[in-house]
């Protein structure tokens, strides 16, 4: 019979570097504890998937440990849901919004402590054409956003002064100035609603924020079993830059005929163009996006602060 063991993700590009760093701190409380680990330094979901499977086939797998930010560990849930296998995650990402959704631990002593003790629960997963997801899906003008914040010249640049808070506000004003807002029809929970000529972001959220702290959905709780959706539509540009949006990712509910908060368990969204949809910052492109709540599809190992 191998021995119980849990196989270790780390991204060493999260957090510009953070996650090898927390690993090695990791690393010396698990040999303390004598606890059998196998570790990748993962590039890719794919990667990363494949380890999780191998190990699987060849191990008697415990659990599943991330350290990385919400990409790495958006990128671990959907085989985790899939062979049971609970997950642990140690926030070493620039945004950490499931870190902060679970109120998770940022120290690597508690969490090793925490993770031999194992205390679970299970919490719902969004699901997207298939791609599970924890946080947060959003498509439109917010995306496009949070893509071009990610990969313009100017957050780099701005990282080498300390600065790249500063890429979001930079990279809203230049989306908003040029996006083009998209026309939209949605079936929630099978039935089909009204079409919305002019929307510029509908956001599907399992956890409240996005981002690095930025509460697009701030009714959503991850074991609801629904999830909560904003929508920006109908409004002017100007509006929508210097009034609606800033207070829109504060978290105020806003009562204006240009915002829709919904709820569902179910959506499909069809769009009369290719737009970009963001899945705890992974970019997909499509017209059509069925969007599901899986209710308690995962079992996340409390690691609290
Ligand atoms: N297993 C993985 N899953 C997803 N992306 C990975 C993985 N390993 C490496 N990467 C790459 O690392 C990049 C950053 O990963 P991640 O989202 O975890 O960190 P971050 O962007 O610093 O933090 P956050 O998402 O919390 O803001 C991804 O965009 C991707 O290119």
């Amino acid at each position: 019979m191998p021995r119980v063991m849990y196989a270790i993700i780390v991204n060493p590009s999260s957090g510009r570097g953070k996650g090898v760093q927390l690993f090695r701190q990791v690393e010396q409380e698990l040999c303390i504890a004598n606890i059998a680990y196998r570790t990748l330094l993962s590039d890719t979901k794919e990667t990363s998937v494949l380890f999780v499977e191998k190990l699987m086939k060849t191990e008697n797998l415990k659990g599943i440990v991330v350290i990385g930010g919400d990409g790495t560990a958006g990128s671990i849930v959907g085989v985790a849901s899939r062979w049971n296998l609970p997950v642990a995650i140690l926030p070493a990402g620039s945004g950490n919004d499931t870190a902060r959704a679970f109120n998770l631990t940022h120290d690597p002593t508690k969490f090793v402590k925490q993770l031999i003790e194992a205390h679970t629960r299970k919490i719902d997963l969004l699901n997207v054409d298939g791609q599970k997801g924890i946080t947060i899906a959003a498509a439109g003008v917010d995306a496009e956003i949070g893509e071009k914040a990610n990969h313009s010249f100017y957050k780099s640049l701005l990282n080498k002064f300390g600065l790249g808070g500063l890429a979001y506000p930079i990279a809203a004003i230049h989306t908003l100035l040029v996006f083009t807002p998209f026309e939209m029809t949605l079936t929630i929970d099978g039935e089909s609603l009204m079409a919305w000529p002019c929307t510029w972001l509908i956001a599907a959220g399992n956890t409240s924020s996005y981002g690095g702290g930025l509460q697009v959905c701030p009714q959503a709780l991850p074991n609801d079993q629904i999830m909560n959706i904003t929508i920006a539509h109908s409004a002017s540009r100007l509006s929508l830059l210097f009034r609606l949006f800033p207070r829109l990712l504060q978290g105020n509910a806003i009562v204006s005929p240009s915002i829709s908060y919904l709820t569902a368990k179910a959506m499909t969204i069809r769009a009369d163009r290719s737009v970009l949809l963001i899945l705890d910052g992974e970019p997909i492109h499509s017209s059509t996006f069925t969007i599901q709540l899986n209710p308690e599809a995962l079992t996340l190992i409390q690691t609290i602060e």
